[in-house]
């Protein structure tokens, strides 16, 4: 607990990312095993998880009192108990007073304002109000709770039994909705996840980690063996991968990012899961022989990612109006750029992993307006299609001529996706 509250106080005091402040502490503090630095994380991320939350129910925002917060929340010890436990321990931190402890047992999270229900900044709230209507606090609070970890098997070298098989000692599930995806409950407690990197399947290229989110929507593009496809915005390769494996490498996949050092780790990606239809291109490559020509092209947008902020929450903290804005310019630059490869017939995916309407609908509207030779397609239909087992776990909107697609921790079980299917008439 102490050394969350210091690792908490770095985050806040110098604006550092929570990745980097966790390391630091540990580069540090050597001596500290991997069963006390996981336990810190959890704290940590639980905090920044339910930050706003938290200091509402003890009317205190210091880092001491939300770790307190977090603590009492988590590990199913009641304020004597935890009190006990501290005590003649001279690492201890000190406890929090008694007006904030009565706070924490005594005031009720339902008479709190929207957004502290909701653990998001103000300026949010109207965002995501317009994005769910009267769900919002809801879909939200969703956003702040442990994430599972989730795992695609790849079927270019394995099947989902056999990776199963492999990870049994963690006792991976299969995954709702995605027929590759295996799932490793949220942690309990201070618990952690299984480092699953380290294992022999995964040098082996046998699976990805990869949130079911990402495999369903790579999977409603309907992307077939033998199909020419460009992935525009492909960074370090997490859906190319699973384009190859659904393409049973077959046809050709382009994978293209403007920037070069987001795109270095796909190669070694590619290696290991023994992908052999895929062509990297740098930045400055040129593409133009393959303009009009692609089946598919698939916009994974750089957005705000607050879809992901179950697994990033600082970057809820951190989140600005000013970056939500150049997020929208480069997403609409993105769809304009990748536009041009499509063929006539062929289809178009923009994918975003935010909830925000700004880089969802409104992209989509302003896509069709600015390009009439597109139009939407029916992506909520075609998730029968594609996933004939599973229920329709998702929220869509209808527009003019199609549907759009949102996948949600609250409704989906996953990260927060936006998908829209265009086809070029
Ligand atoms: C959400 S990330 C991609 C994640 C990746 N597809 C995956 O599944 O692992 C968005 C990527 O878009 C790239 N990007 C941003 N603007 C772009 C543009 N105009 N053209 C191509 N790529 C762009 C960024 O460099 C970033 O790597």
């Amino acid at each position: 607990m102490a050394a969350s509250i210091e690792v908490l106080a770095d985050i806040e005091t110098r604006r550092r990312p929570v990745g980097d402040a966790l390391k630091d502490w540990g580069l540090s503090h050597r001596f500290a095993g991997s069963g006390d630095r996981a336990a810190i994380g959890n704290i940590v991320y639980d905090v920044l998880r339910r930050k706003r939350s938290l200091a509402w129910r003890l009317d205190d925002p210091s880092p001491r009192a939300l770790v307190f917060g977090a603590v009492l929340d988590s590990s199913g010890l009641d304020e004597k108990g935890l009190a006990l436990a501290l005590e003649g321990d001279r690492f201890a931190p000190e406890m929090i007073s008694a007006d904030d402890l009565a706070g924490y047992r005594t005031r009720e999270i339902a008479q709190a304002p929207d957004a502290v229900r909701a653990d998001v900044p103000d300026w949010i709230g109207p965002h995501l109000a317009e994005a769910f209507g009267e769900d919002w606090v809801e879909e939200a609070a969703a956003l702040g709770e442990r994430p599972p970890l989730d795992m695609r098997a790849n079927t270019l070298r394995a099947d989902r039994d056999k990776v199963a098989r492999a990870l049994e000692p963690f006792a991976p599930q299969p995954s709702p909705i995605a027929p590759q995806g295996l799932r490793i409950a949220p942690i309990a407690g201070d618990g952690r996840h299984p480092n699953v990197q380290v294992e022999a399947g995964f040098q082996k290229g046998w699976f990805e980690i990869q949130d079911e989110g990402s495999q369903i929507v790579a999977a409603l593009t309907g992307v077939a063996p033998g199909e020419q496809v460009l992935d525009y915005c492909a960074g370090a390769g997490g859906k190319t991968l699973a384009l190859a494996a659904a393409m049973e490498n077959t046809g050709q996949i382009h994978a293209y990012d403007s920037d070069r050092q987001r795109l270095a780790p796909i190669h070694e990606r590619l290696k290991r899961a023994e992908v052999r239809n895929v062509q990297v291109h740098a930045p400055r490559d040129d593409l133009s022989e393959h303009r009009g020509r692609m089946d598919l092209v698939l916009v994974d947008a750089p957005c705000t990612g607050t879809g992901t902020w179950r697994r990033r929450p600082d970057a809820k903290w951190r989140l600005s109006e000013q970056a939500l804005e150049r997020r929208v310019v480069e997403q609409r630059e993105a769809l304009a750029g990748a536009a041009a490869f499509v063929k006539p017939g062929g289809r178009l995916a923009y994918v975003t992993c935010s909830l925000l309407p700004a880089e969802n609908e409104a992209q989509v509207e302003a896509f069709l307006t600015a390009q009439p030779d597109f139009a939407l397609l029916d992506v909520a239909a075609t998730w029968a299609t594609v996933f004939p087992e599973a229920p329709p776990a998702f929220l869509s909107r209808p527009h003019k001529e199609g549907t759009t697609l949102t996948l949600t921790p609250r409704t989906s079980g996953t990260d927060g996706f936006f998908l829209a299917l265009f086809t070029r008439r």
